[in-house]
């Protein structure tokens, strides 16, 4: 019974390291090819106990810096002071909107990944035809907002699954917003009900990656499966100012709950030193993901 409970555990820590790494078509030649992320490399020993499974996974590939700037220039400036200590950026709708696709081809020149943060929502039709676009901008994930109901998320899984499309990730609620900024919008339910609704509905409409708050992410990852890519923002490093966050976890934290990635953005670029800070982020995330394989 031991024996299977052990593997048991291995293989969900496996496609737990599995579901860190977001592969794109796009992008998995080149990142192979430069060595930028380990693919998890999983050992097969057979012994006479047990399989065991061997894997390594790239801390770096579980953290995605938040280019919150409003023009390409401070936002590439931030990107050349952290050198190669990062592999993804996340460009949300304050740099998009002032720098388009430029900005996205500019860091996958670099050879960075890019996670374009547009939170897509609309009618069915139109967020399709957003996820078709945002394919030909080279994006290697792309967010839609799951409360656009399941018509919306179905509409946009299925413009996903052209060659070369983004992964998709559904925002549940955000991070900024409690119980009582929820109750305003008319939703009762509390944020961690709401958030588990909205994933489900979403994995039933064909999304499996979604974005919540450390605070729900056990919950969402019992319901929607090992292989979900559970994206987390609100991470804040013990004494770093919260800023308009609410629902808040340090990177340990949020790694022990079972976070996928974690987006960072202001205590990492309004940092003194945003490549010390980058580096502790990763230190924390390989050290929680240590402790979970024990
Ligand atoms: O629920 C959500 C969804 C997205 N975000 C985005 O993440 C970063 C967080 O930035 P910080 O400076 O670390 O607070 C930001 O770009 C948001 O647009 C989120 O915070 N919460």
């Amino acid at each position: 019974m031991d024996r299977f409970r052990s593997l048991k555990a291995d293989l969900r820590d496996a496609a737990l390291a599995t579901s860190a790494n977001v592969y794109s078509n796009q992008t998995h030649a080149l990142n192979q090819r430069r060595g930028a992320y380990h693919h998890p490399t999983f050992l097969t020993h057979q012994t006479a106990r047990k399989v065991k499974l061997i894997y390594m996974s790239d801390p770096k590939n579980r953290l995605a810096v938040a280019l919150d700037y409003p023009d390409a220039y401070q936002a590439m400036k931030l990107v050349d002071s952290l050198g190669q200590t990062c592999q993804w950026f996340k460009v949300g709708m304050e740099l998009y909107y002032a720098a388009g696709n430029d900005m996205i081809r500019q860091l996958r020149d670099r050879g960075f990944d890019v996670f374009l943060d547009l939170k897509l929502h609309d009618i069915p039709n139109t967020v399709a035809g957003a996820v078709r676009s945002a394919t030909k901008a080279g994006a290697s994930l792309l967010t839609i907002h799951a409360s656009g109901g399941a018509a919306m998320m179905t509409a946009a899984a299925e413009a996903a699954k052209a060659p070369g499309s983004p992964r998709l990730l559904a925002v549940t609620v955000l991070t900024s917003m409690d119980a009582a900024q929820l109750a305003g919008t008319g939703i009762t339910a509390s944020p961690a009900d709401q958030v588990l609704r909205l994933a489900k509905l979403a994995r039933q409409s064909g999304i499996d990656g979604f974005v919540c708050s450390a605070e729900e992410v056990a919950s969402v990852r019992a319901a929607t499966g090992s292989d979900a890519l559970l994206v987390i923002p609100g991470i804040r490093p013990t004494g770093a100012d919260i800023g308009d966050q609410k629902r808040i976890a340090t990177p340990t934290q949020a790694i022990a709950q079972g976070a996928s990635m974690l987006v960072v953005g202001r205590p990492i670029t309004q940092a003194a030193d945003p490549g010390a800070v980058a580096e502790n982020i990763l230190d924390e995330i390989a050290q929680a993901e240590a402790s979970q394989r024990k």
